[in-house]
């Protein structure tokens, strides 16, 4: 029987992010308020019906005080109430997120990644397939406000084509939809950053782990979790094998 913790997820996500078009919309010649709006507003919503649905389960938010209930909870939600904050207090842009996962006793379980202002949601009881590869270059999704060095000269290394966007959540999608092969994350980011769209890569059949090929894992004292890969199965090994050569020759990066 399908778990209604996938259905859970994603329709939270959705319902949040239908809260975050509502924001934007009110706050539209405003950037500062609407980004302030948005992480407040939408954490409140999650955060509410969790404790409504979920009544026994802790969470762990990117905007809540972090409860060390969950530490001896054996089911968490990871939730980024908006991801892609920046992008979201730019006018017309569509590259941020509503990121939902449920941690259970040291695995992802479910989730689901909301890209409102594309009117999709991603979730893990979905069944998605990543399409097919098209001919051409690797192309890597990366940060558009900070693209980590580490990426750049990974994309030189491998004569791969950089794509520049906002949010954790949409750049994992981009991977899941087939627009993009691969994210790489090196220097830092948060356990919310990637959880839910770690937990729907994964459901579609995808490669996820650490820059070193090592598990990601979830629910830790301290939630700093700084580098991920998101990538088709077929690339992972050429492109850990890349990382770390990379990585060797540039410690610091
Ligand atoms: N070096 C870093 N340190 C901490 N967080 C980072 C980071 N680089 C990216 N992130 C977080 O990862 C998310 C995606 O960032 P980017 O669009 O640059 O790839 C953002 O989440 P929020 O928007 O929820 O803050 C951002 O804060
Ligand atoms: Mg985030």
């Amino acid at each position: 029987m399908t778990s209604p913790d996938h259905s859970t997820a994603a329709s939270l996500a959705t319902a949040a992010g239908e809260l975050l078009l509502a924001v934007r919309a009110r706050h539209f010649d405003d950037a500062d308020a609407r980004k302030a709006a948005g992480d407040a507003e939408a954490h409140r919503f999650l955060v509410a019906r969790l404790t409504q649905l979920r009544p026994g389960d802790a969470v762990l938010s990117e905007e809540g005080a972090d409860d060390p209930v969950r530490l001896v909870s054996d089911r968490v939600w990871i939730v980024d109430p908006l991801d892609g904050t920046r992008e979201f207090s730019e006018p017309g842009r569509a590259d941020w997120a509503v990121h939902v996962a449920l941690w259970e006793r040291g695995e992802l379980v479910a989730g689901a990644v909301a890209l409102p202002a594309v009117g999709l949601t991603l979730g893990t009881g979905d069944g998605h397939r990543v399409p097919a590869r098209a001919d051409g270059p690797v192309r890597l999704a990366v940060s558009r406000s900070r693209p980590p060095s580490l990426v750049q000269a990974l994309s030189v290394r491998l004569g791969a084509q950089l794509v520049p966007m906002g949010s954790a959540g949409v750049k994992a999608m981009s991977v899941v939809r087939g627009e993009t092969d691969a994210y790489v994350h090196g220097g830092g980011q948060f356990e919310w950053d990637s959880a839910a769209p770690v937990a729907v890569a994964r459901a579609a059949g995808l490669h996820t782990s650490r820059l070193d090929g090592s598990p990601l894992r979830y629910n830790r004292p301290d939630p700093y979790l700084p580098d991920l890969v998101v990538c088709r199965p077929e690339l992972a090994d050429g492109l850990l094998s890349a990382i770390a050569e990379q990585m060797g020759q540039h410690p610091s990066r």
